[in-house]
């Protein structure tokens, strides 16, 4: 490596290597992880330098956090997962996680509280306990967390590496993987070829084939049969949701569609996340959980109208939301939920008074903002577990919207309304509710999109607003 960056990306190696070569202290600590911390002086935007560094079907995932200055952080590869299903998915996960964070040795050259807190896993998981089950699916488990063996991290314009290893004697370490791989990026980063964000193909061979997997009728009938239940059966919500499938005359370019999903959607959580031959992308206004130190973060999201380019018909659609009882009615449930659901964890939890609006490029929400002091640290995992599925994407009561969910949807959820994110050292970290996102293999798109139902719901405005909801993506396709 003969460059600027080149020397410094030596130097980590040989850092994590001295690290991975460092008899171990704790001897009930089976070959723990490895890390290496180091700031980068560039400007670098994460997604794009990791999908580059991507080796055929590795582990890849990306995330863009709207209101953390410019936060982007992308990993590829894998030096250690966490895999769990079931209904003990999440304590599962979060004793697996203990058990692979414990005795890490961690060299960070780096003092700011802003430094990545290594070992970091991304992943995320399914809106189901046992995960998807229909072929598409394959590449997901129901709950994954990867250590990748890379990571780029942004953060207020400043830029960090940061790599990964399992001390012992480290495959990548020894065969050159690790090594090609930071000179591959300190060539990206010295010789100015940043790369950039791939445009989409600006005339495709055809136009798609675009068809509702179940026919939109299915839908309607779907949220009569969800409000008749209501009345019977102690049911005060259910969210149902609709894939539509896209067929290109060619192969897709997951990240060419990400990258146009961010520049319209810069306020939501972007994210990527590439698994075998598949891919998931999507850009949600949702936050499930972020917890940093004792302090937890989340939002109740609920409550959709459409967007006007006329300023003054959005506002006036935006205050017809805030006055709308069966909105209302729809959003209160998710925010008492949440309340409920933190309490047991929380010595305190604080919603906003009233719901705020929440604009983004196709739809506006209403928005309840929530922050809880935690009782201890638990980690994300064990709060995603205390919190999902809440009722923006599940129901009310839980367990029974969760029990009538898959016949009256008729689809396989897979990783749509289930979360991604992200898991530091301390357990915190922040985890997004996966909306407005699409699966991707080969020229084959899934869209997902779907809307919360309340007795007063009406089959044709709910099909509607899962029309507005899929507008976020569709327009990608041409
Ligand atoms: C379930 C989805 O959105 C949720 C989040 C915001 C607003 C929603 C609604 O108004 O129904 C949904 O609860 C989706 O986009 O697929």
């Amino acid at each position: 490596m003969g460059s600027a960056v080149a020397p410094q990306l030596t130097e980590a190696l040989a850092a994590l290597r001295g690290l991975c070569a460092t008899p171990a202290r704790r001897a009930r600590v089976v070959n723990p992880l490895a890390c290496v911390v180091r700031e980068l002086n560039a400007a670098i935007d994460p997604t794009l330098l990791a999908w580059r560094l991507r080796g055929a079907g590795e582990p890849f995932l990306a995330l863009e956090v709207p209101d953390r200055r410019g936060f982007a952080i992308a990993g590829v590869g894998s030096v250690g997962r966490i895999a769990a299903s079931g209904g003990e998915r999440f304590e599962r996960a979060a004793a697996a996680w203990r058990a692979a964070v414990r005795g890490a040795r961690i060299d960070a050259d780096v003092t700011t509280a802003d430094a990545p807190l290594a070992p970091l896993a991304l992943g995320g998981f399914a809106f189901a306990a046992d995960g998807a089950s229909s072929p598409e699916w394959d590449d997901f488990a129901s709950l994954e967390f990867a250590f990748p063996e890379l990571l780029l991290v942004r953060e207020g314009g400043r830029a960090w590496l940061v790599v990964q290893a399992r001390t012992g004697r480290p495959r990548a370490l020894h065969d050159g993987t690790l090594e090609r791989r930071l000179c591959a990026l300190a060539e990206l980063l010295d010789g100015g070829r940043m790369p950039s964000a791939p445009l989409l193909d600006p005339s495709p061979l055809g136009a798609p084939r675009i068809t509702s997997v179940l026919a939109p009728e299915h839908f309607e009938e779907s949220v009569r049969r969800a409000t008749a239940m209501m009345r019977g059966r102690g049911l005060e919500k259910v969210v149902l949701a609709r894939q539509v499938r896209v067929d290109a005359r060619q192969p897709l370019d997951p990240l060419a569609l990400h990258c146009a999903l961010r520049e319209l959607f810069p306020s939501c959580y972007c994210f990527l996340v590439a698994r075998g031959q598949s891919a998931f992308f999507g850009a949600s206004p949702e936050l499930l959980v972020r917890r940093e130190g004792l302090r937890l973060q989340t939002v109740a999201l609920a409550g959709t109208a459409r967007r006007s380019a006329d300023p003054a018909v959005d506002r006036h659609l935006g205050e017809r939301l805030v006055r709308d009882p069966k909105q209302r009615v729809e959003h209160e449930i998710v925010a008492r939920r949440i309340a409920q659901a933190l309490a047991p964890v929380a010595l305190w939890v604080t919603l906003a008074e009233q719901p705020q609006i929440v604009r983004v490029h196709n739809v506006q929400h209403l928005a309840t903002p929530i922050r809880a002091q935690l009782r201890e640290p638990l980690t994300l995992l064990e709060l995603a577990g205390h919190l999902h599925p809440t009722p923006a994407v599940g129901g009310e009561p839980r367990d029974r919207a969760a029990a009538v969910i898959p016949a009256l949807e008729g689809l396989d959820r897979g990783w749509y309304a289930g979360a991604i994110g992200m898991v530091d050292r301390e357990g915190g970290g922040e985890l997004a509710v996966a909306l407005r996102c699409a699966l991707v293999r080969g020229a084959t798109a899934r869209l997902f999109a779907g809307c919360g139902i309340v007795p007063a719901s009406d089959p044709a405005d709910e099909l509607a607003e899962t029309e507005a909801k899929l507008g976020a993506l569709l327009p990608l396709f041409g």
